[in-house]
């Protein structure tokens, strides 16, 4: 079951997120660039080195949300932390959930472990991102940590299910990147969730029931890959990542960069 948050209100969201956040970055950078350039000048620092300076400054770019969704079992957990661990600039949203904790899962490491009761309060207080139901269980991203990391120009990824990621394309249409990974079959599937040994028969069972409505919601996507090889997988994520990345439209600092690098 769906719950959305209020469609009308939905573009006055977009823009008073937009606002917020380049006003939270734009005079750090600005201050930024300025004192570096002051303090060259000030300590008599040549022409070319102060530009060696200014070439080596970072260029000031907005943070994009990686949305990591797929059929249960196909790899989403797996493919994100391989990807955490060679990406130092990218964090992993933590979400929160009525699910009880896994064995050796851990609070406000895995997710952020709530009562019914207090899951729909933090609901009612507007502090999910997204939020949406799976299998009988709430699960919600937190709003303010994903603020702060998209204005901070840091890019955060999400392993959450389709209802989650329309809602953020929804909220966020200029930051969401949307990837759905697929299973090369779906007797690999159940193969991968017996063999991860975490979840009951009946659980399994309901998993696969809910994988194929999953997958029914792929053409949502911007980018399907199908988890085979897992090397491979991680690798065309990593590719998609960097190429949203370097997109002209996510670095909103290369204008003044130009103009530094056309100046001499
Ligand atoms: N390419 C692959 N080849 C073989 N096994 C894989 C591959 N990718 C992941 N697995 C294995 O499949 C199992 C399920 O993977 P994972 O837990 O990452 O799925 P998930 O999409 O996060 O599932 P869920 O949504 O149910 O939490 C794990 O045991 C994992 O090691
Ligand atoms: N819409 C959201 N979906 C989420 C979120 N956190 C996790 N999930 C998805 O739920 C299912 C089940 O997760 P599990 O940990 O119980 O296996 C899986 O598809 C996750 O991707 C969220 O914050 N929002």
């Amino acid at each position: 079951m769906r719950r959305d948050k209020g469609g009308e209100n939905d573009d006055e969201n977009r823009k008073r997120h937009w606002e917020r956040s380049y006003v939270a970055f734009l005079p750090n950078l600005f201050i930024d660039m300025g004192c570096c350039i002051a303090q060259c000048k000030a300590d008599g620092v040549p022409g070319h080195r102060r530009r060696l300076v200014m070439a080596l400054e970072p260029i000031a770019r907005r943070g994009l949300c990686l949305v990591l969704a797929a059929a249960p079992g196909a790899g989403k957990t797996s493919v994100s932390r391989a990807l955490l661990a060679t990406e130092p600039a990218l964090s992993l949203s933590i979400s929160a959930t009525t699910r009880a904790p896994r064995p050796a899962e851990q609070e406000g490491v895995h997710y952020f472990f709530k009562t019914p009761e207090q899951f729909d309060a933090m609901v009612t207080q507007g502090e999910f991102l997204e939020h949406a139901h799976f299998l009988g269980r709430a699960y919600g991203t937190p709003r303010a940590a994903v603020e702060a990391a998209l204005a901070a120009g840091h890019d955060v990824l999400f392993d959450i299910e389709w209802q989650g990621h329309r809602q953020m394309k929804a909220n966020l249409p200029e930051d969401v990147v949307g990837i759905f990974l697929l299973p090369p079959s779906l007797p690999d599937l159940e193969a991968r969730l017996r063999g991860r040994g975490q979840d009951s028969d009946v659980e399994i069972a309901r998993r696969m029931a809910a994988a194929r409505e999953e997958i029914t919601h792929w053409d949502e996507f911007d980018h399907i890959v199908v988890n085979r090889d897992f090397e491979t997988t991680v690798a065309a994520v990593r590719s998609i990542l960097h190429a949203a990345r370097s997109e002209r439209r996510r670095q909103p600092g290369m204008a003044g960069f130009i103009a530094r690098l056309l100046a001499g």
